[in-house]
């Protein structure tokens, strides 16, 4: 397991949130993080720097549940984003996010220089953003130089991002919605589905758009083993590298400091509580997850507190504890 902490908070540490007794804060003393990250992934950026000078846009997919931690600076700095080519960047899962922290957003990006931002749910082929995202990237191209592109009748996009934010399923959704095609490009839950840059995908007729799908990169730091956390929730990292329980440790804190006490009916628990290994525990009891280990008696049955976190993280990225963002958003506003 990638973290080591002491469990059981200091005394003086706890306050009452939303009637709970809880952590004041969420610390963890870490060790190692270096493992958190596949090593093929600076590989794919490689591919796409090749690739580049036959786009005619880039259109960078993040989750909008972490707005601020993950977005990858490498796109920055090697393929020029808000440069050398036009970019949009796709605020996917918008259906699991608070939306009153749009405009939020969008000012925290515009005092980056980031203009161009569509809110989509890829689940939604039809949805506003999905249907807004080629009249926006037409116009975003019709406005550039396209310098060796300009005789070039067809556009070409390439789809960018940290792994399993939904590259792949807005290029489906893009399919759907305007081809009426099937899947194209495979989809899933776990991160690094792409795992190279496929053949170009059309997407819409008149003008011709094809996307290019590529394979997640990640960050190439992760500054906070809270960042990691949050990365991780988001399923952008596989949850036994950073390790199941300590990333339910950091949902519980979370919902608890939030005052989202419906995992108590999910988990069937009785009540709200702040101790994830007293939580996963009764859980797994109250659903005859059992699992056989052994020991110094022989093989004992114990409760399976895996399957519980298997199943809150499923709870939260399926939006069963409602919408959540899980960053602070810097508010340009109140510098
Ligand atoms: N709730 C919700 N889930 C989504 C949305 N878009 C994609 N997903 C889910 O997110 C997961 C990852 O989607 P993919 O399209 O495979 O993501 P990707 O970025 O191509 O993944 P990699 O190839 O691993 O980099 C899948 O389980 C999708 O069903 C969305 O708008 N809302």
């Amino acid at each position: 397991m990638a973290i080591t902490k002491a469990r059981v908070p200091n005394v003086a540490s706890l306050v009452i949130r939303h009637g709970l007794l809880m952590r004041e804060a969420f610390s963890v003393a870490h060790t190692d993080m270096a493992h958190w990250f596949p090593g093929h992934m600076a590989r794919g950026l490689k591919k796409m720097q090749t690739k580049l000078k036959s786009v005619d846009c880039v259109i960078e997919v993040h989750d909008a549940r972490i707005p601020v931690s993950g977005r990858n600076p490498q796109f920055e700095k090697r393929l020029g984003l808000t440069t050398l080519k036009p970019h949009l960047l796709v605020l996917n899962k918008m259906d699991l996010i608070d939306m009153s922290n749009k405009n939020r957003i969008m000012r925290y990006y515009a005092d980056q220089g980031i203009n161009n931002i569509i809110f989509t749910n890829c689940k939604k082929p039809d949805s506003k953003g999905i249907k807004s995202i080629i009249p926006k990237v037409s116009k975003l191209i019709r406005e550039s130089e396209r310098f060796n592109r300009s005789e070039e009748a067809s556009y070409q996009l390439m789809v960018i991002g940290i792994p399993n934010v939904g590259k792949s399923s807005l290029i489906n959704a893009l399919r759907a919605k305007h081809l009426r095609r099937g899947k194209a490009t495979l989809v899933g839950g776990i991160p690094g589905i792409t795992q190279s840059v496929l053949e170009r995908i059309k997407v819409y007729e008149d003008p011709t758009v094809y996307l290019l799908d590529t394979p997640g990169v990640m960050v190439p730091k992760i500054k906070s083993v809270e960042m990691g956390l949050k990365l991780a929730l988001a399923a952008t990292i596989k949850d036994h590298l950073v390790g199941e329980i300590d990333i339910t440790d950091y949902l519980l804190y979370k919902l608890n400091y939030a005052g989202r006490h419906s995992y108590v009916d999910y988990l069937k628990v009785d009540e709200p509580t702040d101790n994830i290994q007293q939580l996963l525990k009764l859980s797994a009891v109250r659903h005859s997850w059992i699992k056989k280990i052994r020991d110094h008696r022989g093989m004992t049955e114990v409760p399976d507190t895996l399957l519980s976190a298997g199943k809150f993280l499923k709870g939260f990225r399926t939006g069963a504890f409602g919408t959540i963002i899980l960053d602070d958003i810097p508010d340009p506003l109140q510098k």
